[in-house]
């Protein structure tokens, strides 16, 4: 469909723009993190700078906070906020539930923080994240340096009590050194392969000291919008059941993708 997109961006760039269709005038939204979400950022922009659309944005990690202010979105804190109409957000995978797992990009932390503190969650994914069970992709925990080695371990006997199928975790490098997040802490990634019980694992690994969160969104999400590379777009409600199909038309020239940062 777009000479200008790959498919998988094609497929994350429609998925966007449905997104925004959700979002009025007056709306404080949740930014969420990643290359799906820098899409929805971008649009966002447009619609401030072209159509006076009126919005404040709290977003989830310094990359988007510095986006969201290059597009002239006015940023705020979450404390300056404190509650949310709708956050617009990326994710690794979902589930017919629309559980999630993210963190992908290393912002979980304030992703949950910020999605929780909303109205209603949207997730933005091209198809290929779309999982019958989640666990395939590594799923991420943020935990403090201190004693980063006994969690990672206390994480792992907690696997093995769980019978989780899989139960090696690494910790996640920026290059040589341990990644950092934005609130200075580590990642430890779980490769589990599969995990039965997502909402039992979600509560066992946030009550092992030194863990900060981790990136199962259970019973967060409200919508999934599904891009495809070829424009097309679904849309599921969990709450209403409703479920849409439509094409994304956009054109070749868009000036957004004029200088295509990420
Ligand atoms: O959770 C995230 C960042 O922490 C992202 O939303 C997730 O990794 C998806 O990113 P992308 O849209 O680049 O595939």
């Amino acid at each position: 469909m777009s000479d200008t997109l790959s498919p998988i961006d094609t497929a994350k760039f429609v998925a966007a723009k449905r997104a925004v269709e959700f979002v009025e005038d007056g709306m404080k939204l949740g930014l969420g993190t990643g290359s799906t979400a820098f899409w929805m950022v971008r649009l966002l922009g447009e619609m401030v700078r072209n159509d006076g659309l009126k919005i404040v944005g709290v977003p989830t990690s310094t990359r988007t906070a510095e986006l969201a202010r290059q597009e002239g979105i006015k940023v705020i804190s979450l404390d300056e906020a404190k509650w949310l109409d709708l956050t617009i957000d990326g994710a690794d995978e979902f589930d017919a539930e629309l559980n999630l797992i993210k963190g992908g990009g290393g912002a979980l932390l304030q992703e949950k923080i910020v999605a929780t503190a909303s109205d209603q969650m949207i997730v933005i994914s091209d198809v290929s994240k779309q999982v019958d069970t989640l666990g395939a992709f590594p799923l991420p925990v943020e935990v403090i340096p201190f004693g980063w080695q006994t969690t990672k371990a206390l994480i792992e006997e907690t696997l093995v009590s769980m019978d989780v199928l899989g139960q090696r975790t690494t910790l996640r490098m920026n290059g040589a050194t341990p990644y950092v997040t934005d609130e200075g802490n580590h990642i430890i990634d779980l490769h589990v392969q599969r995990i039965g019980n997502a909402r039992q694992l979600a509560l066992i690994l946030n009550q092992i000291p030194g863990v900060v969160e981790n990136g199962l969104f259970i019973d967060i999400c409200d919508v999934v919008v599904i891009g495809h590379g070829d424009g097309r777009v679904e849309t599921h409600d969990i709450n209403s059941g409703e479920t849409t199909e439509g094409l994304v038309h956009f054109a070749e020239n868009e000036n957004i993708f004029s200088d295509m940062g990420d």
